[in-house]
């Protein structure tokens, strides 16, 4: 499937000076490392990974809430596994789940050559499935979501149940290419997932349960504050 250009910002322009200026350089070894394999092996299908700046944002959200377990539901290579274990403390576990084996294990030599393999454990599984065997376990301080969008709505009710009050769940490529600001009869056949997107985030803009703050960054990323 040919993807179209990824990413809130619409001008390729302004997108390579942020990678260059404030993304690329003190991008980790072992990130970089991850990052150029996943191209290799992926080519343009590596796109799904988050982008570099958004990486950048998720350390910098882990060194400022420091939490001690984390959820990580979609991992594809690990990109943003890698960058989130390598800002947080050494005693934290991050749980991650993903449907596939095979791209984990294109990154994890990185993983492993940044000493970061022991924060991490790794189920493979639907992550629904996986979710619901963890319900009588709620005591994550922190979710990321980069998985099947239509089950965003479903993630989300399993994980108020799972992330304490007080935590975070940040949900990825909740603009969805830009898509959700289009026309529907603009959008590809394979992009259509923008519905489930829009559907969720109506769902999260209001009501008692959380606080969210749509960040524009990356594909964009909604943070969601657990209330209650
Ligand atoms: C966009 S990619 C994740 C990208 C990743 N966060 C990164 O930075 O490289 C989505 C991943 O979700 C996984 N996935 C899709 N549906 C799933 C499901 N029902 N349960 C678990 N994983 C699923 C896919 O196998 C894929 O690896």
């Amino acid at each position: 499937m040919a993807l179209p250009p990824k990413g809130v910002l619409q001008s390729e322009a302004l997108k390579k000076y942020i990678y260059e200026t404030s993304a690329y350089p003190g991008e980790h070894e072992h990130l970089k490392g991850l990052r150029e394999a996943t191209e290799k092996k992926y080519g343009t299908l590596s796109e799904i990974a988050i982008p570099v700046d958004e990486g950048r944002f998720l350390s910098m959200l882990m060194r400022i809430m420091n939490p001690k377990r984390t959820l990580e539901i979609g991992v594809f290579t690990g990109y943003s596994l890698l960058s989130t274990a390598l800002a947080l403390p050494n005693e934290s576990q991050i749980t991650a789940i993903d449907i596939d084996r095979e791209a984990f294990e294109v990154g994890l030599p990185f993983i492993q050559k940044a000493g970061m393999e022991n924060k991490i454990k790794f189920i493979q599984g639907d992550a629904i499935s996986v979710l619901n065997e963890m319900l009588n376990n709620p005591e994550f301080d922190y979710a990321f979501v980069d998985a099947d969008k239509a089950n965003y709505k479903n993630y989300h009710e399993q994980l108020l149940k799972l992330v304490k009050s007080g935590g975070m769940i940040a949900y990825d490529n909740t603009l969805w290419y830009g898509f959700v600001a289009k026309e529907e009869d603009e959008v590809p056949e394979d992009m259509r997932a923008v519905t489930a997107i829009m559907e969720f985030n109506g769902l999260i803009s209001s009501g008692p349960r959380v606080e969210i703050s749509q960040v524009s960054v990356g594909d964009g990323v909604t943070l969601c504050r657990r209330l209650h």
